[in-house]
């Protein structure tokens, strides 16, 4: 038993080995809140499980170092902390069972003596067995792809250097409604005051890199997610992504924003309404006029199984029975400027 016995005289003063004892434990139970505190906030801050160890650097950085030996070494850096913290992990697993072996497994001391070796082992196993799984799920999801994550300039670079952020707003209405006519002479405003603009158009996107979908439910639901991608990416490129689509289901619409959320970029969407029957005595296309003679099916709003689901909470709302196309770029542009996310120069004439 004298095993465990320190080398080094301590003094043999009863309270202050008393005093030892307790602090020890308060150390413990200590460092145990941290790490659970930071554990819930993390999973709050990052969406995502166990980030305690790396915090404090960028993982696209981490992934893109990941056979490279130029960049800030970050990902050598974290590889040694997390070879430290898994070394000491280790050692702390072997070291409970050497202890419960050694003190406690012997038959001067059953239950409930035996629990105090026990459960220090369950508590070490615990930590590595939850820790190794967070980190395994994501490493081997990578490996099995055989994908690497590259990252090259960050969005705050990207955005310092064009002096502009990126965005996307996401224009939803009826076919007819406007959007195509409003998102065109917003990206004309916005170009002619020297910013970086790009419309992505229900029609013209149709025409190629969704010329496989037609106008199922399904269909749709795979038209706006990867319209959503898209949106993001130029979005993440500094540029205002004006994406003007029918995109009738809130729930697609959501997906779309959360993507953006999760990206830290800013997402607007705007409902551009109008009453049907307007919508129908327009009929730029005489689209309308061929879902109501049969020609047309599911077309939207029409046709009983193609509903268009109007948001709920758009960050703007624009009723082009009542608006002109100016008030509506006016209206978007106003928003920008009061909640500071674009500042155009007050003297433009030009729209
Ligand atoms: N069945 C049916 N329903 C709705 N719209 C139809 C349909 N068939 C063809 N079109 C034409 O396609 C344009 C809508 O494409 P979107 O990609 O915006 O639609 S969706 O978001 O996937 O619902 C739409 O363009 P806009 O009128 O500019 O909205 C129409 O020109
Ligand atoms: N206030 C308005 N805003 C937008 N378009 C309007 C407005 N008033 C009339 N229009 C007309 O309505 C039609 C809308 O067509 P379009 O922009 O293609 O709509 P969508 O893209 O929603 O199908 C155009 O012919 C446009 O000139």
């Amino acid at each position: 038993m004298s095993l465990f016995r320190c080398p080094i005289p301590l003094p043999s003063a009863s309270n202050l080995r008393t005093f030892g004892v307790y602090s020890s434990g308060g150390l413990f139970a200590l460092g145990i809140w941290f790490f659970l505190d930071a554990a819930i906030v993390s999973k709050h801050a990052n969406a995502s499980d166990v980030h305690v160890h790396i915090n404090s650097l960028e993982k696209a950085r981490l992934s893109a170092e990941s056979f490279s030996f130029s960049g800030s070494n970050d990902a050598w850096k974290a590889r040694l902390v997390l070879f430290l913290g898994f070394a000491l992990m280790a050692g702390g697993l072997a070291g409970s069972v050497c202890v419960l072996v050694l003190k406690y497994v012997v038959p001067e001391y059953p239950f409930p003596t035996l629990y105090f070796g026990v459960a220090n082992v369950i508590a070490n196993s615990t930590v590595v067995l939850w820790v190794s799984q967070n980190f395994e799920d994501e490493y081997n999801y990578n490996l099995a792809l055989n994908i690497t994550w590259h990252a090259g300039l960050t969005y705050a670079e990207r955005t310092a250097i064009l002096r502009q952020p990126g965005l996307t707003i996401w224009l939803t209405g009826l076919s007819a409604s406007g959007k195509s006519t409003i998102a065109t002479a917003l990206e004309q405003h916005l170009l002619h005051n020297a910013f970086s603009a790009y419309r992505l158009d229900g029609d013209n996107i149709r025409f190629g890199l969704n010329k496989d979908l037609g106008f199922s439910p399904e269909d749709r639901v795979e038209n706006i997610r990867r319209i959503g991608e898209v949106a993001k990416l130029f979005a993440d490129a500094a540029t205002v992504a004006i994406a003007s689509f029918i995109s009738p289901y809130i729930a697609d619409r959501k997906i779309a924003r959360d993507l953006h959320d999760a990206a830290g970029l800013t997402f607007i969407e705007v409902h551009v309404d109008v009453p049907l029957e307007v919508a129908e005595q327009r009929d730029p296309k005489q689209l309308y006029q061929k879902a109501r003679a049969g020609i047309i099916k599911n077309f939207t709003g029409v046709s009983p199984d193609a509903p268009y689901e109007k948001p709920e909470k758009p960050e703007i709302y624009i009723d082009t029975s009542r608006e002109s196309v100016e008030d509506a770029v006016a209206k978007i542009v106003e928003y920008l400027e009061s909640n500071g996310i674009l500042k155009l120069p007050k003297d433009t004439t030009s729209s």
